[in-house]
């Protein structure tokens, strides 16, 4: 089932998570045992249906995107992939109008996806989300490897850059980044 979200992320244009950091994603939601989780950025599910696999089975993913379409195609994936309704909640909207209406310190996880430009405020969003001991994933953290890379600095990568920079500045963070995928960064929030 993840292959056909995957194909029709690509139909639709909506790059989805690379497997090595899907993979990472599931053994995070299951050493958490997240039974409350959110996704900033659908798209069709792919990030979200290897979260599922790792949640214990009364986990809920609530997961935001503002493109219908890209929703539309993860509630098929999620049906397709036999996942019950009740462990989902698929909202539709822009992140930084639906974050806001979400409970202080009451996730496990929050992963951020989506759009670059919007990472640094997703971000913020989600350290007041987190419980104690939660986590925060930044999906992309190494951009096709050009974060690493010191002459370059486009616009994206140097919002991707300093993301990552902000969270290993932060004394509430423990981070870590992990090369798997496009790069996946995990800060435990103490
Ligand atoms: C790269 S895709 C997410 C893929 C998903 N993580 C997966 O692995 O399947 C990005 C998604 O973010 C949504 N998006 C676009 N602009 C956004 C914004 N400003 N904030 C958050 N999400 C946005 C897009 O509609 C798109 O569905």
């Amino acid at each position: 089932m993840l292959l056909r979200a995957r194909e029709r992320a690509a139909e639709l244009g909506c790059p989805a998570v690379l497997p090595g950091a899907g993979a990472l994603l599931s053994v995070v939601a299951a050493a958490l045992q997240a039974r409350a989780v959110v996704e900033v950025g659908t798209g069709t599910g792919v990030a979200s249906l290897w979260l599922l696999r790792g949640m214990p089975s009364d986990g809920v993913l609530t997961t935001i995107d503002a493109e219908l379409e890209h929703l539309r195609a993860a509630r098929t994936a999620f049906a397709e992939e036999g996942v019950a309704p009740a462990r989902t909640r698929a909202i539709p909207g822009r992140p930084l109008d639906v974050l806001p209406r979400l409970t202080d310190a009451a996730y496990d996880l929050v992963l951020v996806g989506g759009e670059p430009h919007a990472y640094a405020d997703h971000v913020a969003e989600a350290l007041r989300l987190l419980r104690p001991g939660g986590v925060v994933a930044v999906d992309g953290a190494l951009h096709g490897g050009r974060v690493a890379d010191p002459a370059r600095r486009d616009e994206v990568t140097t919002l991707v850059r300093e993301v990552g920079r902000s969270l290993r500045a932060d004394e509430r963070l423990v981070p870590a980044l992990v090369p798997s995928g496009d790069g996946l960064l995990l800060a435990v929030r103490r």
